[in-house]
């Protein structure tokens, strides 16, 4: 669920921190991490960043919040009013608390280089180890086909050796058309594939290559422009006919291949798995084998969403290739550089210890990511924690983009690498299931051997083994998903599955080459991206319910104590909404009731929470124009991370505990994705980034807390033109309290605009009359509770 936008090296490269004499002061080189034998260059290094400045910066920050809690107790007993003051108090520590684990976060800042054009040197091809590449996508409409059909060309293409490749494709919605597509796909595919290796294509998915003209036609030769235009014909009819077989209703005639789906429900059908294409001669420059599946769904079984849909993958390309590398990407990244393979093997051949490189993962991307994230869901910010849990254990796990050791999946730990795995038969089949199949493949990956593939096995002898291991009972009695594969119980899979391989003392590697190795999609409407915030916070918080807390993983597993900080900071996301909520409506009570919860100017203490906002704006729009990013970017991203926090985190927060309470269970949003037309000719919309609203009721608490600010400030001013001239105005109220209060109203701009905004960009009258009363309700019980506390 991670997101990077940005090489963040680069962008150093480009702002380096202080103007260096050369950037050879900024970056302290390293010996390469344990990499091989001295004589040759090594395949990744490891680059340490000097970080004495924002540490500084970080720490001064932190003694202003100490400063600050110290006051409050202190200062506690002389207070007219104890509410405001104890809950700013509470707040604040867990602000403060949140901050140390930033800190901790951020201390040590180092990242990872590759060096793949002296891989060949040092390896010789024949000795890559096979991959199995999973692709996933879960409803043709969300997730339109020809987008996740680009991801498997662009995969399709790599640099690598056809022959080590298996592309298997997930279809959790069971669905013709996706099939259909595939099968289209691979005849386009036979084309496409030895196009883009002849002329060195740099970006294989067909709807980017063709969405720009090649930037110099009259450079290239004749039989390239000829070639290039054919290509353009044929990928026009691809998406042509994926487009037309979209709009009508699906025969599965029985005798066709498509009769498998013939009265499927995508609820409710048996496994479907179909070879589609198959090298069957292993030569290295035919194309991949593509297997498609659907794994079998009845209404009561629980299918585990994303992490059922990866184990099933798990499996079925356990009894068929059984490779010892995974590549997991969703449908909609493709890969956007044809290297990434070599980059990858740069790591797995660059450490001398396997334990050092449990899994390799690569930065999330987007192609269509808007200007200046209106919405706050980029995450560019996160790079610094990015660099900082990197120099740690190793990144989190994000869910895509990842090349996994197959036997790190199986469970295996870096101490007993090196044993042959445990082969007891009976052990096995409880840990892995029923099938003989899957027992022998299993017992092959913790041994580390690759034999099957090295024998070219042909995937379609082994269609009965796989539909066994795709049913959706194989599982029951069994670990996966609780000590194998990826891990149940989060909605963020993602990262319940890394903190699991963490926890056993694996560490990973985080690889941010350039071109980006992946791009995706993201959210491009407020409804969508409300939605994706909501499902990370809850899946994070889920977290840490589960028996892999951070905390217990540090205690009695293998999680080294500063990861698990990292961890918890991640994890907390979701209750950080009630402090931030407190926080945002405490301006407007202080204002209301006549209280405070801020010193006066005129004491000295002002001076404290005075400069922790100074400094950490300061520092905060420091650290992006770093990044090379806008200042609107960062006003972007600072306001809308406090609207996340108070509307989309809450109802993580409070989905969390209706599931705990066993009142609800939480399912996994799919997020749409935009299909871009083939000729990329609908970009650049004026309205893109512009607000709209469903009737979704997360945004109800962020219209509360914005009316509920506007009141305090309203009825703050006509107070003061009624007081007369005797009276000190600023003995009223406190200005530090209507400066928040103004504050808190400028973050939520964007929803005043929507209450008076017509169509998609207004919100419902509904929400507002609901919001209306509860912020009425707020100011009424405002006035009351000023005479009890
Ligand atoms: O029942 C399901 C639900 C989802 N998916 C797939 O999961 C992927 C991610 O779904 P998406 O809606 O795109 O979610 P994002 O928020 O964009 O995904 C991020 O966050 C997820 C966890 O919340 C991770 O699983 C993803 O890898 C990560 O990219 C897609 O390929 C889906 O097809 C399934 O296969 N089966
Ligand atoms: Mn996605």
């Amino acid at each position: 669920m991670w997101i990077f936008l940005l090489n963040l090296e680069k962008a150093l490269y480009k702002y380096p921190i202080k103007t260096p004499k050369s950037t050879q002061t900024l970056f302290q080189k390293t010996m390469a991490t344990k990499t091989q034998d001295l004589a040759s260059p090594p395949l990744q290094e490891k680059i340490v960043i000097k970080n004495t400045i924002p540490r500084v910066i970080e720490l001064v920050i932190l003694s202003l919040l100490v400063s600050l809690l110290v006051y409050r107790v202190i200062t506690f007993k002389d207070q007219d009013h104890y509410f405001p003051w104890l809950l700013a108090l509470l707040c604040e520590s867990w602000f403060t608390f949140n901050w140390i684990l930033i800190v901790n976060a951020k201390w040590t800042q180092c990242m990872t280089k590759t060096y793949p054009e002296r891989l060949l040197d040092r390896i010789n091809e024949s000795e890559f180890p096979a991959v199995d590449i999973f692709v996933t996508t879960a409803d043709p409409i969300l997730e339109p086909c020809i987008i996740t059909m680009n991801t498997v060309l662009s995969l399709l293409a790599v640099d690598y050796p056809a022959n080590k490749l298996a592309l298997y494709l997930s279809d959790d919605g069971c669905s013709p058309l996706t099939f259909y597509s595939l099968v289209e796909t691979m005849k386009f595919a036979k084309l496409w594939v030895p196009f883009c290796k002849k002329y060195n294509v740099q970006v294989r998915a067909p709807f980017q290559y063709f969405m720009t003209k090649p930037p110099s036609m009259e450079d290239e030769s004749l039989e390239f422009q000829q070639e290039w235009k054919k290509m353009k014909n044929e990928y026009g009819n691809l998406y042509k006919k994926i487009e037309i077989a979209g709009q009508r209703t699906f025969s599965c005639d029985r005798d066709s291949d498509l009769g498998v789906f013939a009265d499927v429900h995508r609820s409710n059908h048996p496994t479907i798995i179909k070879v589609v294409s198959e090298n069957k001669e292993g030569t290295p420059n035919d194309l991949p084998h593509v297997i498609y599946i659907s794994r079998e769904k009845k209404p009561n079984h629980h299918h585990h969403y994303k992490a059922g849909a990866m184990n099933v993958l798990a499996r079925v390309s356990g009894v068929m290739t059984n490779a010892p590398l995974m590549l997991n990407v969703d449908c909609d990244m493709y890969a956007n550089n044809p290297q990434v393979f070599l980059h990858a093997m740069c790591m797995l051949f660059g450490f001398k210890n396997e334990e050092d490189c449990s899994f390799i993962q690569f930065p999330q991307a987007f192609y269509d990511g808007l200007k200046d994230d209106p919405f706050g869901i980029q995450m560019l910010q996160f790079c610094y924690i990015g660099n900082g849990v990197s120099s740690i254990q190793g990144f989190f796990y994000s869910g895509t983009n990842c090349f996994h050791r197959r036997k790190v999946i199986y469970g295996s730990s870096p101490n007993d690498a090196n044993k042959t795995g445990n082969t007891d038969k009976e052990n096995l089949h409880k840990i892995f299931g029923k099938s003989i199949e899957m027992r022998e493949s299993a017992a092959q990956a913790l041994s580390g051997s690759s034999a099957k593939i090295e024998n070219q096995a042909i995937p379609s002898r082994f269609i009965e083994a796989a539909i066994k291991v795709a049913g959706c009972s194989y599982e029951y009695g069994t670990s996966w998903g609780k000590l194998i594969g990826w891990m149940y119980g989060s909605t963020t899979e993602d990262l319940l599955t890394g903190l699991s391989i963490h926890g056993r003392g694996w560490k990973s590697v985080f690889c941010a080459p350039e071109p980006p190795p992946f791009l995706g999609c993201a959210p491009t409407t407020y409804p969508g991206a409300l939605t994706q915030q909501k499902r990370w916070a809850t899946g994070l918080l889920e977290v840490f319910f589960t028996n892999k807390n951070p905390l217990l993983l540090t205690l009695n597993g293998k999680l080294w104590f500063r990861q698990a900080l990292v961890y918890m900071w991640i994890c907390l996301w979701g209750i950080r909404s009630v402090p931030e909520i407190c926080y945002a409506v405490l301006p407007a009570y202080c204002i209301i009731t006549n209280s405070r919860f801020l010193p006066k100017i005129s004491e000295s203490a002002f001076l404290i929470p005075m400069g922790i906002f100074v400094i950490y704006t300061l520092y905060g729009i420091w650290e992006l124009k770093r990044l090379g990013m806008s200042l609107r970017m960062w006003w972007n991203i600072q306001r809308m991370g406090r609207v996340n926090a108070m509307t989309a985190w809450l109802f993580a927060c409070l989905s969390v505990v209706l599931k705990l309470l066993g009142l609800s269970q939480i399912v996994f949003e799919v997020t749409k994705k935009d299909q871009s037309s083939f000729d990329g000719d609908d970009n650049d919309d004026a309205n893109d980034g512009r607000f709209t609203y469903d009737r979704s009721p997360m945004i109800v608490p962020g219209v509360v807390i914005l009316l509920i600010n506007l009141t305090a400030l309203v009825s703050g001013v006509s107070r003061l033109l009624n007081i007369g001239s005797r009276e000190n105005w600023t003995e009223m109220f406190g200005l530090g309290e209507v400066f928040c209060s103004v504050f808190v109203s400028l973050c939520f701009w964007e929803l005043l605009k929507g209450l008076f905004g017509n169509g998609k960009y207004g919100i419902p009258s509904s929400t507002i009359w609901k919001s209306g009363g509860l912020a009425l309700l707020f100011v009424q019980l405002c006035r009351r509770s000023s005479q009890w506390f």
